[in-house]
């Protein structure tokens, strides 16, 4: 019998079907995320302005909430963008970032955030030449950070890996015979040492740097920070395999400690200039989010040749994007 002759590929969700939704709600919440990020905006303001509790927000921006149409446009009034920024399905190469960054340069500083300015990743340097990741273990920092930092041409700088060689000790060890605190005071020092030296680099953070305040202050001074996420699940799954830290937990523990640690965590990663949900993602998916990301903070008059070879250096790049963690 000959075979139906059938043009749309089995494997490619169709428009309406249940994984085509579910991407959709994904990108929709992605938008969210990402807006309120780069606004500085936490979770409860944004609550406060859209009159959207923070539960309901927090499952939009996961992808599981699906709005109505009059809540995303509350949601979207209170971070200075139009329903159809968040809700539309073109590429976001096209919409995402470049026009939440068009829209809040022209909000008074009033409108834009409580907290902070919108800030932009400068390739000539300083200020902002460094890029820092931040987020819990797992998250993807140091597979992203080197790969990032290849894509862009960059060196990628692995923050513990540093600690180490100042201090003649894996991080362990610097842990269990020193303690956290000295540790916190080594990464200090060192990261104090990448930003005074060290230009333009992509900087991969431990998961506890955001616990001391001076250190905080110090990144957001000399990097742009973007903030590496994935759920719970998916990141114990991702940690699993790593050494057991003494401040990651282990053992039947360690489930109970990542979540401690996310709650606890949450609203100082939620500082960063930028943040990523890698969620159900490839690396590559990943990745492409964040140069889409690092693109829509360059200063305008870089963008479009920046663009150009970054997608270039990436294509070229594609073979090798793995790294040691
Ligand atoms: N979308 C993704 N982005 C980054 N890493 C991912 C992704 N999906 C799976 N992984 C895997 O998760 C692990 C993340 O580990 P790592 O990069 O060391 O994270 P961190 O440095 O934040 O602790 C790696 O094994 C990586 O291959
Ligand atoms: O919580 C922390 O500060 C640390 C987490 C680990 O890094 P990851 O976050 O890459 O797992 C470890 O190597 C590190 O440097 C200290
Ligand atoms: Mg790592």
């Amino acid at each position: 019998m000959r075979k139906q002759e059938n043009n749309l590929q089995p494997s490619e969700p169709r428009r309406g079907d249940a994984r085509e939704n579910e991407a959709y709600l994904r990108l929709v919440g992605e938008r969210v995320r990402n807006l309120r990020a780069q606004l500085g905006m936490a979770r409860k303001a944004l609550s406060q302005a859209s009159g959207v509790s923070e539960r309901y927000l927090a499952e939009l921006e996961r992808g599981t909430g699906n709005a109505s149409l009059l809540v995303l446009r509350n949601i979207a009034s209170a971070l200075g963008a139009r329903i159809e920024d968040l809700a539309s399905e073109q590429d976001d190469q096209a919409v995402d970032t470049s026009l939440g960054f068009d829209q809040l340069e022209q909000l008074s500083p009033s409108d834009a955030s409580p907290q902070k300015p919108v800030r932009r990743w400068n390739t000539n340097g300083t200020p902002l030449g460094r890029i820092a990741l931040v987020g819990l273990r797992g998250a993807g920092k140091t597979t992203l950070g080197h790969a990032l930092a290849k894509a862009i041409g960059v060196p990628c700088i692995a923050l513990d890996r540093e600690i180490e060689r100042a201090s003649g000790m894996e991080v362990a060890d610097v842990l269990a015979v020193h303690g956290e605190a000295v540790y916190r005071r080594l990464e200090r020092n060192c990261l104090a040492t990448v930003v005074e030296t060290v230009p333009r680099a992509v900087i991969k953070t431990g998961g506890g740097i955001v616990l001391e305040p001076e250190t905080m202050d110090l990144m957001f001074s000399g990097c742009f920070v973007i903030w590496i996420t994935a759920s719970s699940n998916e990141l114990f799954a991702r940690a699993r395999g790593s050494a057991a830290l003494p401040i990651n937990g282990s053992g039947r523990h360690a489930k109970a400690v990542l979540e401690a640690a996310l709650a606890e965590r949450e609203p100082l990663y939620a500082r960063a200039d930028a943040v990523i949900d890698t969620t159900g993602k490839s690396v590559d998916e990943a990745l492409n989010e964040l140069l889409r990301i690092v693109q829509a903070a360059q200063p305008r008059e870089n963008a479009t040749q920046a663009r150009s070879t970054t997608l270039d250096r990436l294509k070229e790049d594609r073979r090798d994007i793995e790294c040691a963690s």
